[in-house]
């Protein structure tokens, strides 16, 4: 299954979503818990103070006795001071664990991401993938660690207050308090409904951000076919699906904020017109009910902030939904719980009776397919289009793993080494040169980042490539630009080439090698492949038969009759041309 089809998601409850990620808070729970107290400390702070507020009114203001102020001004000042203090702590702490936690989850996130199959890839869009790596992992943050505190923090700082003005008139508390269940009834309509409007919101933006890469990273071809305002007419869909889904969020959040206000200032007026009716009677004094008007004033902020962390966690449950379902898609292979981590380096290679179909496929793309290639030797791979012989190199690379049949590397299946080890042994050589955007050093060096300079630059000359790049403008240190497209194919292919150089694997997979390339360039590159080849295995599958006279043997991957795609290996030694010149090994002690 692939997590960016359409197929339909089972909802996470916000507590589903807490559960599923309070394990990423390991390690910075004493900071979580370090910020709640400090902000808990400034919410006392803040009570204290407005208690010595109600002090001055009644014993400075009313009194109008001067003397009696500056103590408790003293007083005042220092608290505001510790509670600055505090508050400043506890909003660092908080942002720290936020910030921990991100980092983690979407490291973990991308982490598991990267284990899944080319499938996945393939199949799902770019730009979605980036969304949920993104905002979807930044909206479960936001309730998981800074939300936590946030709620915990507006629960204590209720409680102060509420203790507070219950202190100051139990009464007169009880009456504002009594209006307490109309903020749940909004806060409890708004997050179902809010809900369904993150998810939709999430949906679009993922969509609209996959058009977006979609288009510009094929932009020659929508320039080649004119398709510009075909793109702009997908993007504006897209966008104004988007927009839709936008405002009824925004809609959302314009009404809950002034109905909240008017709720507040229910409350409010009926504290003054009962409080003005006890301070016509002598039963409480202008401090007093200054006091509590203030103490009111303070408690209704966190408990709209407990809405809010509410309305979060509604956000946060529709993103938790989207990352969920990459963490459930399972990798296509699994490493062996105990595997091998040393391979012979000899390059023996064997697929005995491999069957293998993609996911959902509903044919096999190999059928029964066995062939062996040993250490020297080149195996030429060729047969009609799609009749599976790219899958041969991404079963060896054990991208997936076959229904049937086994393939070893080495003598030793494959499925009991570690992925590194096999893929330290097996280099490929892609049908479509993938360059990294970086420089050309970057690029030959990539399989191998600790390569030195001498191993480089003797592997670019073996790939003969060391001309054309020290006349670029920077030499080795030139940008290959996004897809090394600052390059010609050619040139492209002959960096691939010096890549692999630098690589030094035993078997090494051509996969299409010349494709693409016009009659000179390749004959440009064969020399350079043909170094590359020597003292290696090399499975070389293509239609190009340039270098059919080099090969020891010859499969053809065929289709059969009944019209299903089967792998047959109808191997042969390949006739050895008289003239053959054995090829000029690169000395492995220069790469
Ligand atoms: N990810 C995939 N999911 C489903 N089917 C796939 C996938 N990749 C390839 N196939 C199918 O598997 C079959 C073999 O594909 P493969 O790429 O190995 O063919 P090929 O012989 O290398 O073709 P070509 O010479 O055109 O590159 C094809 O029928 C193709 O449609």
């Amino acid at each position: 299954m692939n997590a960016q089809s359409k197929a339909p998601r089972e909802d996470v409850s916000a507590r589903e979503a807490f559960r599923r990620f309070w394990p990423y808070t390991r390690g910075i729970r004493r900071w979580l818990v370090a910020g709640a107290l400090l902000l808990i400390l400034a919410a006392a702070g803040e009570a204290a103070a407005i208690w010595i507020f109600g002090l001055i009114t009644d014993h400075v203001l009313a009194a109008g006795n001067l003397a009696a102020f500056w103590t408790p001004a003293l007083v005042w000042l220092q608290l505001s001071v510790l509670t600055a203090v505090a508050s400043f702590g506890g909003d660092y702490l908080t942002a720290i664990v936020g910030e921990r936690f991100l980092l983690r989850l979407r490291d973990s996130v991308f982490a598991h991401v990267q284990r899944l199959s080319p499938d996945f890839f393939d199949r799902g869009r770019t730009g979605d993938l980036m969304v949920r790596l993104t905002d979807d992992v930044e909206a479960i943050e936001q309730f998981v660690a800074s939300g936590l505190i946030k709620a915990v923090t507006s629960v204590v700082s209720a409680v102060f207050f509420a203790g507070a003005a219950l202190y100051v008139r139990w009464d007169l508390a009880l009456v504002s308090f009594a209006l307490a269940p109309l903020f749940w009834v909004a806060v409890r309509r708004f997050t179902a409904r809010f809900r369904e409007t993150a998810v939709r919101e999430r949906d679009g933006n993922g969509a609209l951000t996959s058009v977006v890469e979609e288009s510009l990273s094929n932009h020659t071809l929508v320039q080649a076919y004119n398709r510009q305002p075909a793109e702009r007419r997908r993007l504006h869909r897209e966008g104004v699906t988007w927009l839709e889904a936008k405002m009824a969020e925004n809609r959302l959040s314009a009404l809950y904020e002034p109905l909240v206000q008017v709720i507040e200032t229910v409350c409010v007026l009926l504290v003054l017109g009962f409080g003005a009716w006890e301070l016509s009677r002598g039963r409480v004094t202008l401090g007093g009910l200054l006091a509590f008007a203030a103490y009111l004033g303070y408690l209704y902020p966190p408990i709209q902030s407990l809405g809010d962390v509410g309305l979060t966690a509604s956000e946060a449950a529709a993103g938790a939904d989207r990352v969920i379902e990459i963490m459930e898609t399972p990798p296509a292979v699994a490493e062996p719980p105990v595997p091998r981590t040393r391979a012979a380096r000899r390059g023996r290679v064997a697929f005995d009776d491999v069957t293998f179909r993609y996911p959902g496929a509903d044919r096999p793309a190999l059928e029964g397919f066995s062939f062996r290639a040993g250490p020297e030797e080149l195996v030429l791979v060729t047969g009609p289009s799609g009749a599976g012989k790219s899958t041969i190199g991404k079963l060896l690379l054990r991208f997936y793993d076959p229904e049937r049949g086994r393939i070893r590397l080495d003598g030793v299946d494959i499925r009991e080494l570690s992925l590194t080890t096999l893929r330290e042994n097996v280099t490929v050589l892609q049908q479509e040169t993938m360059l990294f955007p970086g420089s050309v050093r970057d690029n030959i060096a990539y399989g191998r980042p600790d390569a030195t300079e001498e191993q480089i630059v003797a592997a670019a000359r073996a790939a003969d490539a060391h001309d054309f790049i020290t006349a670029l403008p920077e030499g080795y240190d030139t940008p290959v630009g996004r897809q090394g497209r600052l390059l010609s194919g050619g040139q492209r292919q002959r960096i691939a080439i010096a890549r692999a150089m630098v690589r030094d694997a035993p078997v090494l997979i051509l996969d299409e090698p010349t494709t693409g390339l016009d009659a000179p360039t390749v004959r440009r590159v064969l020399g350079p492949l043909r170094r590359l080849m020597a003292g290696r295995t090399t499975i070389l599958i293509t239609h190009d038969l340039h270098l059919a006279p080099d090969a020891d043997r010859i499969i053809v991957v065929g289709r059969e009759a009944r019209g299903q795609a089967v792998a047959s290996a109808a191997a042969r030694p390949a006739r050895r041309p008289e003239n053959r010149q054995p090829p000029r090994k690169v000395p492995s002690s220069a790469l």
